[in-house]
């Protein structure tokens, strides 16, 4: 589950992304789950996460998920859940954001174009959304068990970059943990949120997954890949929809 990106990823040098690609492959044909350490180096790694801190300074983020939970004595505790905002990478103040987007997309379309000629785990690749930067306040705040794409709603792989320097969740929690579909919940993938470590998995109901309560401020980045075929068809069923809405009214 866990593949070490060679370290001179970051020269771009086509062998060894070839090399990221069969593992990312191998782990999601085998898991649905794959972790990728040290993706970009600390360098790289740390201009993205100052851009992250830049834009939570300015007070870029807007209030995410609302989730909600009884305290002890029975009070509806509303903690607020994620904050995000939006990104597609172009932004002059976002440049290594753009940067981590571009080597994303390198590894997924490259290992969409390798085995099952031209198809990762039978999906057809062929866009994405922008990239959605998301803040934890250490206040508590937690993700409950969902699942990103229930109803084919065209997302296949889930993408996410953690940005978190010496993250340690027996202090800071934070823990992303996936119940992958028929384990049964006798065997999970516990994620640390770690600086520099890119995590792929399945978007649909094999991989529900909750964020445990997070004590310290964290960071992620999240990309979802679509796949050609079940993206058209869900526009077209959200096109019909619209049409039935308007001639409705
Ligand atoms: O930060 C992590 O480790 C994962 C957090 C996570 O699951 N975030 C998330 C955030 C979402 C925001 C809007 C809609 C669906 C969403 C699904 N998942
Ligand atoms: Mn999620």
């Amino acid at each position: 589950l866990h593949s070490d990106s060679p370290p001179f990823l970051h020269k771009n040098n086509e062998d060894v992304v070839e090399e990221m690609c069969r593992n990312v492959i191998r782990d999601m044909d085998t898991y649905g789950v794959c972790v990728v350490d040290n993706f970009l180096g600390e360098e790289r790694g740390k201009a993205v996460l100052g851009e992250v801190i830049d834009m939570h300074t300015k007070g870029v983020f807007r209030d995410g998920q609302l989730v909600s939970s009884t305290g002890r004595h029975g009070d509806l505790k509303t903690i607020r859940g994620d904050q995000i905002a939006w990104i597609d990478g172009k932004e002059k103040s976002c440049k290594n954001i753009g940067h981590l987007i571009s080597q994303v997309d390198l590894v997924i379309m490259r290992a969409n174009k390798m085995l099952n000629n031209g198809k990762i785990g039978q999906y057809n690749i062929n866009g994405r959304t922008k990239a959605m930067v998301a803040c934890y306040p250490g206040s508590g705040s937690h993700y409950v068990k969902h699942v990103d794409n229930p109803n084919r709603d065209g997302r296949c792989i889930t993408s996410i970059y953690y940005l978190n320097l010496q993250w340690d969740v027996k202090r800071s929690g934070g823990l992303l943990r996936i119940f992958p579909e028929g384990s049964r919940g006798d065997k999970v993938a516990d994620i640390e949120p770690i600086f520099d470590r890119l995590l792929f998995f399945w978007s649909d109901r094999r991989n529900p997954h909750e964020v445990q309560p997070a004590y310290h401020t964290r960071y992620a980045i999240t990309l979802w890949f679509f796949d050609a075929l079940e993206r058209e068809e869900a526009c077209r069923r959200y096109e019909k929809e619209r049409k039935l809405q308007l001639s409705s009214k």
